[in-house]
């Protein structure tokens, strides 16, 4: 395809003003990529491109840490200015983690007990949110593995989310020591509901790809898991039936007993291929190329307000709760978190409930006894 005659009708490129406060490929720990737009049916359109923003930090679960939040700023105001730029596809390196939120090790080694290097940061936490429901053009989340914590907040600052059903969706905070307050409970109720947001944002218990479509939280779903040459759906998660035995709603909720057992041999026998999620979001990119761009921009912005609106309204205290709670218990939760081993890396709940009932102060003592280490010494 060439260009069509109506772009001769530009000004010459140096002409152009430009509006970016950075250059492109100043996004460390991030990549930032312009990928040539295409039609529906596949053909490149010559001029136009959409920004891939991808998190690059795979061996911690594209966790993103303070360097990645200035970088992720730095990109989607990139992808903001690009004139040339239809549509932002934001994803994880990978094929495990989309995000799983602010980096455990980061928090634990140098925010813990330091709120008011933490309330720096959170300007920057705030910042990234901020760009992404900022951004001056659709952003689609392109979820190629689990979204966890500020993953899931980051995530669902997007305007369109297309997942991999292996994906698993959901907050982290209550067990790890922090409010899921970096947008999740702005999102949440007008996403799913006051009663939904309760349980996805309060009890850390992650929901299948399939549930979190089924209730509203993404735009599609794909199969990757491939078995035998062959695309499955997620195995572990009921996905035949729509209802259990006393007729409440089973399809998305997770597989148990035998059928789990055998849906865990079939995720082992099989491989993750991440094509029809990159089909999708191509697709979705190309229905987005279709339209009228301003009208388009401006139907985005209406449909952001209630996510931003609540944002706004709430960011500047969750940010000095935040900052104080790296003094009690995100200190002693990420601690643990980071300190502890994959079978024993929370603290004990149980313990500080009964010494918070007792009076106790927040002490260093209180802290290390809550430790994965101090009950291992018992
Ligand atoms: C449930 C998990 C996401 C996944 O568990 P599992 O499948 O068992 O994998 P792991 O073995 O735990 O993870 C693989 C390796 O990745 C490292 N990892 C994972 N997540 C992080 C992270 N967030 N930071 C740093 N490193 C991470 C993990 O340690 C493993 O490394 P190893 O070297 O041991 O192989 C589980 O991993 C999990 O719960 N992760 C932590 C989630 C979390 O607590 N995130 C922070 C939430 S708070 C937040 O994000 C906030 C945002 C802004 C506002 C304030 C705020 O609190």
């Amino acid at each position: 395809m060439s260009a069509h005659p109506a772009a001769a009708l530009a000004p010459e490129p140096r002409a152009l003003k430009d509006h970016n406060i950075v250059p492109e490929t100043v996004v460390p720990g991030v990549l930032y990529e312009k990928r040539s737009a295409r039609t529906p049916d596949g053909a490149v359109v010559p001029g136009l491109f959409n920004a891939w923003i991808t998190l690059d930090n795979p061996a911690q679960f594209n966790s993103y840490t303070t360097e990645m939040v200035k970088g992720t700023i730095l990109a989607f105001r990139a992808a903001s200015n690009a004139r040339d730029v239809v549509a932002v596809v934001f994803t994880g390196a990978g094929d495990k983690a989309f995000c799983t939120g602010g980096n455990t090790k980061e928090y634990a080694e140098y925010y813990a007990g330091n709120p008011q290097e933490y309330r720096q940061y959170m300007r920057l936490f705030n910042d990234m949110v901020s760009a992404i429901l900022g951004c001056d053009k659709p952003v689609i989340c392109r979820v190629n593995g689990m979204r966890i914590g500020g993953g899931q907040e980051i995530g669902m600052a997007c305007d369109f989310s297309v997942a991999q059903d292996l994906a698993r969706f959901g907050q982290a905070g209550p067990k790890h020591g922090s409010a899921p307050i970096g947008g999740a409970t702005d999102f949440l109720p007008v996403m799913l509901g006051a009663e939904m947001a309760m349980v996805s944002g309060s009890l850390c218990e992650p929901w299948s790809a399939h549930k979190a479509y089924r209730l509203g939280m993404l735009t599609d779903i794909v199969p990757a898991l491939k078995v035998d040459g062959k695309f499955v759906p997620n195995p572990l998660v009921i996905t035949d039936r729509w209802l259990d035995e006393y007729g409440k709603i089973a399809h998305g909720e997770p597989r148990t007993g035998e059928e789990l057992a055998a849906g865990r041999e079939m995720l082992k026998r099989g491989n993750v291929d991440l094509s029809l999620l990159d089909a999708r979001v191509e697709e979705l990119c190309a229905r987005i190329l279709l339209t009228f761009p301003d009208c388009f921009t401006k139907t985005i912005e209406e449909l952001r307000k209630p996510k931003i609106d609540a944002w706004n309204a709430n960011k500047e205290n969750s940010r000095s709760w935040l900052a104080l709670n790296m003094m009690t218990e995100a200190r002693a939760g990420f601690r643990a978190f980071n300190e502890g081993s994959k079978e024993d890396r929370e603290i004990d709940f149980v313990a500080l409930r009964q010494a918070l009932a007792a009076g106790t102060p927040w002490t260093d003592d209180l802290t290390e006894s809550l430790m994965p280490a101090a009950r291992a010494q018992k």
